[in-house]
Formats: structure tokens, sequence, C-alpha cells
């Protein structure tokens, strides 16, 4: 008998805030992957995130028809995962009450929201399914991390959730652990910063990277003093738009240097730039003393603390935070990330069997009060 193995053929689809990332794969093999570029000025006459549907659509549409690509042998589709009710990680159905959630952007607006509506739209005339995989609003926290200090606040998951359980999963593999075994604290440091708590293969603590939460990154804010965030909210200096993008967009290296990019940080620093290197230094410095606290929440039982994302390239930041994190656990560097194949990943996992598909209808950890005010504002 030849050894017949017909691989899975699935399409992936990420849309970010500027482009939307789409790619083939054949099983784990990645054929081909296409970044849909939309210019800013497209953008900015639709007034919500989720009026870009059927104009991301017509790209991905005539980004297929270029390449000749035919639907029909599609096995599924995979896509990115937005904010939905705060769930579980894990593989989920497109749904019915999903697409209803994201097409009414009940729990905030950002560009991942599409990822199910595009994938829904492109399979369902071929009855292909879709599915999304470890969606930003994976939320796992326990009762005791929701506290916030008032209880009008309630602390929320939003994160990386597919590069941190990617990687998380990476690392156990490398200790020779099961992700459902292992207590690993993983620092994704990209353009937002999240470093989350996994215990045994769940996230129980972690930094809400767009509700300013954490360490500051290349363009957010982090943590504030919240007096201070108050006076300057009643200043009159500034509208409700704009203290929210400075908070997200305009905070961190740009608001201190006029620059998103570490590299260049870095590279001033190295050149002499006092100023550049403070302020790299301190974004070492928040995501160590971060990573301290991810510890505690883990009562020193860290078997690995993972370093990953586009900031985990830079040598300087991996030393920096080694130098102060090192005696808690060895530091795994897993630098970048790759969504597109963590989308795949997770969707063969579930074909294949080796994980159960979740429901998103009948799922979810769920809040108290879910109606009152999801932020709306990334
Ligand atoms: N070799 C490097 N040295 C220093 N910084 C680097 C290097 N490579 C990438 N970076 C920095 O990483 C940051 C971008 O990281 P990444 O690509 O993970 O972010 P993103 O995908 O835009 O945002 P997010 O990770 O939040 O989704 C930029 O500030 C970039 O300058
Ligand atoms: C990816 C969602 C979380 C963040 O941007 O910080």
């Amino acid at each position: 008998m030849g050894d017949l193995k017909i691989n899975e053929r699935l399409i992936v689809i990420n849309p970010g805030s500027t482009s939307t990332k789409v790619a083939f794969f054949t099983g784990d093999e990645k054929q081909w992957v296409e970044n849909i570029a939309h210019p800013a000025d497209e953008l900015a006459v639709f007034p919500r995130v989720v009026d870009q549907l059927d104009y991301r659509l017509d790209a991905l549409r005539r980004e297929l028809h270029n390449k000749n690509f035919d639907m029909s042998g599609v096995t599924a589709i995979a896509a990115r995962g937005g904010l939905l009710k705060p769930v579980s990680g894990g593989v989920y159905a497109v749904d019915e009450v999903m697409l209803e959630d994201l097409s009414e952007e009940r729990f905030g607006q950002h560009a991942s929201n599409l990822g199910a509506l595009l994938a829904h739209k492109l399979g369902s005339p071929y009855g292909i399914p879709s599915y999304i995989v470890d969606p930003i609003c994976v939320d796992e926290l326990e009762p005791v991390a929701r506290i916030s200090g008032l209880p009008q606040i309630r602390r929320r998951s939003v994160f990386h959730a597919l590069n941190q359980k990617r990687q998380a999963r990476w690392a156990a593999q490398e200790l020779g652990k099961k992700y459902e075994e292992a207590n690993l604290i993983v620092a994704h440091l990209g353009g937002g910063i999240t470093i989350g708590a996994h215990r045994r293969g769940r996230v129980v603590d972690v930094n809400n990277g767009v509700d300013g939460e954490g360490p500051f990154t290349p363009e957010r804010s982090g943590s504030l003093p919240a007096a201070d965030v108050v006076r300057l909210a009643f200043s009159g200096r500034y509208t409700w738009e704009e203290l929210l993008r400075l908070i997200n967009g305009r905070g961190g290296f740009v608001a201190y240097l006029g620059t998103n990019s570490a590299r260049e940080v870095e590279e001033r620093a190295a050149a002499g730039d006092e100023e550049a290197d403070l302020i790299f230094t301190a974004l070492c410095y928040q995501v160590a003393r971060e990573i301290g606290a991810c510890a505690a929440v883990l009562a020193g039982r860290v078997d690995a603390v993972v370093l990953t994302g586009g900031l985990a390239y830079s040598r300087r930041v991996v030393e920096e935070i080694r130098t102060r994190v090192g005696f808690i656990a060895p530091v795994l560097v897993f630098p970048g990330e790759d969504e597109m194949a963590a989308l795949a990943e997770g969707v063969l996992r579930v074909l294949r069997g080796e994980e159960a598909l979740r429901s998103y209808q009948y799922e979810g950890v769920g809040w108290a009060n879910m109606e009152e005010k999801v932020s709306g504002d990334n």
C-alpha cells in the first residue's frame, strides 16, 4: 500500500488595522501568503470597523481571483478572532450568535472582529466551515484576578492569546511537558505588550493590552497613575478620542520619542541619545516588573519565562529582561510571531481530532452584567 496522505486545504484570514493577510495551507505547509494593504484614505470613509466588511471582502475575492484560486476544494477557513464575549482558549466554530455579536460590535471595535465575518461570507456559499482560534477575548482569569479595586471597574482579559498560547506550547514541548502540565510566564513584546501567567494551560492572569494595563509599549502608555489620568481628562486639553489615542496608539515610545520602532530607539540609544537610552531601558524594566508579578501569581512555581514578539529579536531587550528575571526560571526566547501558522495549526488540531471543537453559542466564562459598558474604543 502506498503512503497515501490527503492534506487538509485551509484558507487563513487575518485582518489587521491597515491590511488583511490571507494564506493558503495544505496540511501544515504554508503554500502562499498575501498581505492586502488597505490605504488609510480608503479606510477613512468607514465610520465603524465593521463597515469595512464588504470593502475587505471584495479585496480578498480579487486576490483569490487573481491567483485563479479554486475555492471548491477548501476544507475549512481559519480566521483571527476578535472582541467577543469572554471565552476559554481554543478553537470555535463560527456560528450565528458570533456573527451577530461581531456585526453589532457588541464587545467593541477591533480589526480582528472582521475575521469571522469575512470567513463566513467567503466560505458559506461553498458550504466551507469557518473557525476562529484563541481570539483576543480569551478570558481564563481566576475570580481573584478580576478584582480591580473599584467595583465599578472589572478587570477583563484582552491579550495576544493566539501567539502566547502557541509559544507556550512550544516552550512546554522544549521542557518535555504538555502545555497543560506546565507553569509558564509568556511575554508578548510587540506594538502591544501583554504578559500572561499560564498555569497548566490556562492564562489565569494577564494585563489587558487594549485598555491601558501593564508595561508601556512602542505605542501604548500602559498603566498610568489613575488620579493623574482623571486630571488630564478634565483639563480641557483633550477630547475623549484624543485621550484614548494617547493611551493606545500615541503613548509609549511614540509619546516620548516620536517613533513606534523599537529598532530605531535602540539604534538612537547606541548612537549616544540619552533620552532614547533611558526610555528603552524603562520599557525593559517595566516588562521585567510585570513578569515578576506573574511569578507571584504562580507562587514562584515557574517552569520558564518565554519572550516572544518583534522586540524579542533585540538582543538588548532580551538581556535587560533576563538580567532582572533570570532568577525566576530559565528564559526561553521565541522571537516574532506567525499568526497565520498559529491559526492553521489550531484548526488542524480540531480536524485531526487532537482537540475538541468549542461552541461560541453555548460557551463563555461570562461576567455578570455583560451588557454594561464594554470598551468600544479600540
Ligand atoms: N531586530 C529588532 N530589534 C529591535 N526591535 C525590533 C526588531 N525587530 C522588530 N522590532 C520591533 O518590534 C516592534 C514590532 O513588533 P511586532 O511586529 O510583534 O508588532 P505588531 O505585530 O505590529 O503588534 P502586536 O505584536 O502588538 O500585534 C517594532 O517596534 C519593531 O521596531
Ligand atoms: C492582540 C490584542 C491585545 C493587544 O493588542 O494588546
